[in-house]
């Protein structure tokens, strides 16, 4: 029974690492583009264009309803809005500006929570 407590132990505290990791996300200045879902009638084109839309109140909604398995999964996730973010958007916009500062911000949170 000890090895079963393990394995749930580590995933509970994976998946409390991946909150904090999420609430940080969700509170930075740059946040705003990827708070919500991208509406694809006001965005025109975003459905054809990006194949796996995904924003930070989509990963919320996973993490409570327990879908992540792990860190990397979550991270999958994240990694998503960023790459969405690049394909949709110039590197040289207000968007995409914070789609790079985000994803910087979040490999930083990455290397101190390791
Ligand atoms: C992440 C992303 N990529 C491409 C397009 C949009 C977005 N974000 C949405 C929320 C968004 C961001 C900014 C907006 C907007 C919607 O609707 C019109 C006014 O400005």
């Amino acid at each position: 029974c000890y090895k079963i407590a393990q394995i749930s132990k580590d995933d509970n505290s994976q998946l409390a690492v991946c909150r904090v990791l999420l609430a940080e996300l969700e509170a930075h200045k740059d946040a705003w583009p990827f708070l919500t879902p991208v509406n694809h009638k006001v965005i025109l084109g975003y459905r054809k264009v990006i194949k796996r839309p995904m924003d930070f109140s989509t990963i919320r909604r996973k993490l409570n309803n327990n879908l992540y398995f792990s860190l990397e999964t979550f991270m999958g996730d994240v990694n998503l809005v960023f790459d969405n973010c690049e394909k949709f958007n110039e590197d040289d916009s207000e968007i995409g500006r914070a789609g790079h500062n985000m994803r910087k911000f979040f490999d930083e949170l990455l290397q101190l929570k390791k």
